[in-house]
């Protein structure tokens, strides 16, 4: 499907034009890795069609609790839904379950039926299947372009453009340098950095240690995949901002809690729409926020921005949390 909106670059509200390249050699370093095809697009979200309406999908990064990355499986689900529909239709919602933790020693499928398709809109069941049982329920919806002139959003946070911020691999390798860091800590940190997550983040306002207050549970930072993936096809851009959607979303609601950790945690259910078109490979502004948490359960609801002020994508996603105090003995 053609995107025939591209992001205008030169009029963001962020500070006005930026240019990535600033002579810098880590800079440079940086910006090749960018020239190469994103691996969300040549390996995560291309699927092997096994039969008709049945996918094989498989996985690059594994979160440390070892059960199949949430982003990963909702992103497959999705390709393997737009790929029963034409290029006539966009996907403006979809709504998952996560039922089962995904196996990451084995490949998940993919069962796609149709629902319904009408003059206006086409529904997908998705299920995803391991060892015969399903871990993900997702049902996907697709629209024709509609234009009317009922039209309006919120208005993006003001914040610094990404230009003027580190990634979370930057502030690591910063906070690695300074002296005591405990040796647990220092692991930890190192066990992050060597992470492939084919995703990049800057937060706007970093936490400089682990012991950190309790805040208001919002937070905001920029986020894009790792890697080209270009213009064109926008269904595929919806699938690879599935996949970023979940990364750094959940642990929001965990913020108005200082002094405990998460012995346990996992998301329940992941929505998202999709207002416009946007490119997954240039930055985003991604608004975290949870409106409530209580009973080990905690509500997220996310934007997404792009960086010319358009809302873009907005998610919702419940979690559970079962938590534990933090013995601080050790900890900076
Ligand atoms: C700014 C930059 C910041 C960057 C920060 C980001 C950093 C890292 C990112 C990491 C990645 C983020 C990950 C994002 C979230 C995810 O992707 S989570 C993955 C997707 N979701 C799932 O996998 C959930 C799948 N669903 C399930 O597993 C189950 O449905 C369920 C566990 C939710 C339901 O549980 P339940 O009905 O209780 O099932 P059971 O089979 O009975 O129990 C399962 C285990 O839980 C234990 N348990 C049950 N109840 C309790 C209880 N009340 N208290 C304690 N424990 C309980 C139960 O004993 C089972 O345990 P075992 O498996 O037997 O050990």
């Amino acid at each position: 499907m053609a995107d025939t909106r591209a992001t205008d670059e030169t009029s963001d509200n962020t500070g006005g034009n930026h240019s990535s390249g600033d002579g810098n050699p880590e800079s440079r370093e940086v910006e090749k890795i960018r020239d190469l095809k994103s691996v969300l697009v040549t390996s995560v979200l291309n699927l092997e069609e096994l039969d008709v309406n049945l996918y094989r999908g498989t996985h690059h990064w594994v979160p440390r609790s070892r059960r199949l990355f949430g982003g990963q499986i909702v992103g497959q689900a999705l390709v393997a839904a737009a790929k029963s529909v034409g290029d006539d239709v966009y996907v403006h919602s979809l709504h998952c379950y996560f039922v089962r933790a995904g196996d990451p020693t084995v490949a998940v499928l993919y069962q796609v039926d149709h629902i319904r398709d009408g003059r206006s809109f086409m529904v997908r069941s998705v299920r995803a299947i391991q060892h015969g049982q399903p871990i993900l329920i997702c049902q996907a919806s697709f629209h024709k372009l509609q234009p009317s002139p009922l039209q309006h959003q919120f208005t993006m946070p003001m914040v610094p453009p990404p230009e003027d911020l580190l990634t979370e691999e930057q502030l690591i390798h910063l906070y690695l340098t300074k002296p005591n860091v405990p040796e647990k800590l220092r692991q930890f940190l190192n066990q992050r950095l060597a992470n492939e997550v084919p995703i990049e983040i800057k937060p706007i306002q970093p936490q400089p240690s682990l012991r950190r207050p309790a805040t208001e549970p919002r937070k905001l930072f920029w986020v894009r995949a790792q890697g080209h993936i270009g213009e064109g096809n926008m269904k595929l851009h919806c699938c690879v901002a599935a996949y970023i959607s979940d990364y750094a979303f959940l642990d929001t609601a965990m913020l108005s809690l200082a002094d405990y950790k998460a012995k346990f945690f996992a998301s329940l259910d992941h929505s998202m729409w999709f207002h416009t078109t946007f490119r997954s490979d240039e930055w985003m502004l991604y608004e975290c926020e949870s409106p409530w948490a209580a009973n080990s359960r905690g509500l997220v609801q996310g934007r997404m921005w792009r960086r010319d002020g358009v809302l873009a994508v907005s998610c919702s996603q419940e979690g559970v949390f079962r938590v534990q105090p933090v013995n601080h003995r050790n900890k900076l």
